[in-house]
């Protein structure tokens, strides 16, 4: 079974995204002010917080799939709505649910969502079902997997991408101990590579080179107002605890 070739991503320009001045409130209770930070190529940034303190909403908001806040986002140095296409079409965006079709096989849910991005063959369709432990599933119609098998044949994309920034919003849900493992392993050739990951997850996650955490909030229903999170403030930091 032939591998997807190594993603050969143009690391000319190391920024990728940056947000300056985020601002953003949800029912008069902010989640998060003066909030700076940049994804670099090369780094992979875990957002922390407790439950209801931003994490999903500030990852809707970099992904361009909400415009509830204030301040600027920046693509490669350019405002990002200046360049949405070019944005858009280097995105990999995995969402708190896993987007299968329960009716499909795994099989027909990877060729349905990678058929709209890039070309990909039969072949490296099943090299990824493979990867994510799903050898032997792949004409069985989604119905009959498991949580945990849904999970997986949403994360099948990422043996398959070709795209510069992963955004993955808890995108570890029902994956098992061995499953994370692997994960963090591809996350970690993925920014060798040049390739960048902003995501969130409630697993602890054992990375070594290029990884930061930034930190959100307070428990939710605390009145938070936390100022200042930037990459040189104590809320942004490489690879340690906070
Ligand atoms: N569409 C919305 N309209 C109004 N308020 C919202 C909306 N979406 C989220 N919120 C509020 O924003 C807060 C942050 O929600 P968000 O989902 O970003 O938190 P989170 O840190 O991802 O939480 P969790 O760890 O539970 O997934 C929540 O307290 C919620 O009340």
């Amino acid at each position: 079974m032939s591998a997807v070739p190594p993603t050969v991503i143009d690391t000319s320009t190391s920024e990728l995204l940056r947000a300056e001045s985020l601002f953003c409130e949800r029912d008069e209770r902010v989640l998060f002010e003066d909030l700076n930070f940049s994804i670099n190529a090369g780094e992979i940034i875990q957002v922390e917080g407790p439950n209801g303190s931003g994490k999903t909403t500030l990852l809707r908001i970099m992904s361009g799939l909400s415009g509830a806040y204030e301040g600027a986002i920046f693509w490669k140095g350019e405002p990002v709505n200046a360049s949405r296409i070019d944005f858009l079409s280097n995105l990999l965006y995995l969402g708190h649910k896993p987007g299968v079709k329960a009716i499909l096989t795994p099989v027909e849910n990877l060729r349905a969502l990678m058929g709209v991005r890039q070309h990909v063959s039969d072949d490296q369709i099943h090299y990824a079902l493979e990867k994510v432990g799903l050898y032997g599933y792949e004409d069985v119609p989604c119905h009959n997997l498991s949580a945990g098998q849904h999970r997986r044949v949403a994360l099948a994309r990422l043996y398959l991408s070709t795209d510069a920034l992963w955004i993955l919003d808890e995108a570890f849900t029902a994956i098992d101990k061995k499953g994370v493992k692997e994960l963090e392993t591809l996350l970690q050739t993925r920014a060798q590579q040049g390739g960048a990951v902003l995501l969130t997850t409630h697993h602890e996650l054992q990375l070594e080179s290029g990884f930061k955490k930034l930190q959100l909030g307070k428990p939710a229903g605390a009145c938070t107002l936390m100022a200042g999170t930037s990459v040189t403030g104590t809320s942004i930091v490489g690879g340690a605890e906070i």
